[in-house]
């Protein structure tokens, strides 16, 4: 697909260690398109956190052609083109939740006004309203994590890579953070690409879902979802969700199998 946000070809990536080779991705073919919402699913060590860092820059493959937004992994990063959300929220406990979700802006050299102005919106956007002079332990952990999705929104890129975001919240606050990220994202418009282990969290918020799996890590099958957007929490009990759910789950035992 030309014009994809995100093109891989052929992406192999093996890591060196004294333990001897890791191949961690094996010719990884992908393009995400604007506006699309794309989980990566599999078992632990197929590369999901690996293939994320790639698109980020933050790791370099060793075989293939990767490209975001038509550049270089790298040029991508130094031209901001992401926000990036890990599994914990990751905030700097000295400062406020305003003053977390600022820190970017002031490394990127936005006015104070702008910064101000932003972090405002970017809080209101998340529903985080009025915590800005909150420090992060006085929130729960559902809401750090809003503040730590609010920080990666709030220079505006395009895209958002999220990593296990809401891996370590229980299933109630996790289906509410689900709810508000699929609000988010049709109110943006952000490219999103989504790592978790989790099954409905995949079907219920994707796109299209990616599944993955190890020995080397590879993509075992690309799903797309026939759900609608709109997408009550109540829509995991209807036929076509549950469906989604049975190929998925058959895929990551086919990849199990192949081991
Ligand atoms: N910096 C590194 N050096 C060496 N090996 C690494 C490095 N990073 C990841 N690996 C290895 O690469 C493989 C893929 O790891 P990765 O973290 O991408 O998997 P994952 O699917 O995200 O797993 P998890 O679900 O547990 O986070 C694993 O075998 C891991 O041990």
């Amino acid at each position: 697909m030309s014009g994809a946000v995100v093109s891989a070809r052929d992406v192999d990536l093996t890591f060196r260690t004294n333990d001897g080779p890791v191949h961690a991705l094996s010719g990884v073919n992908l393009d995400i398109g604007k506006g699309e919402f794309v989980s990566f699913i599999g078992p632990s060590g197929c590369g999901k956190t690996t293939f994320l860092r790639c698109i980020a820059g933050l790791e370099t493959p060793t075989g293939g052609k990767l490209t975001v937004n038509g550049m270089s992994p790298d040029e991508a990063r130094r031209a901001r083109a992401y926000g990036y959300v890990f599994q914990a929220a990751g905030l700097y406990p000295w400062r406020t939740i305003g003053g977390n979700v600022r820190l970017p802006l002031e490394i990127m050299g936005f006015s104070k006004e702008e910064q101000a102005r932003r972090v405002r919106d970017t809080l209101e956007l998340v529903d985080l309203g009025g915590f800005e002079k909150k420090y992060p332990w006085q929130l729960s952990g559902g809401m750090q994590q809003r503040a730590s999705i609010a920080r990666a929104l709030s220079f505006d890129a395009d895209i958002l890579l999220m990593d296990e975001p809401f891996g370590a919240l229980d299933e109630i606050v996790r289906d509410r953070l689900n709810e508000e990220l699929l609000d988010l994202w049709a109110r943006t418009g952000k490219t999103v690409g989504f790592v978790t282990h989790s099954i409905p969290e995949a079907v219920y918020l994707s796109t299209r879902i990616v599944v993955m799996s190890p020995r080397p890590g590879r993509i075992t099958d690309v799903i797309e979802s026939p759900l609608p957007a709109e997408r009550p929490l109540d829509i995991r009990d209807s036929r076509e969700f549950i469906e989604v759910a049975h190929r998925v789950r058959e895929g990551l035992r086919a990849g199990h199998i192949d081991e």
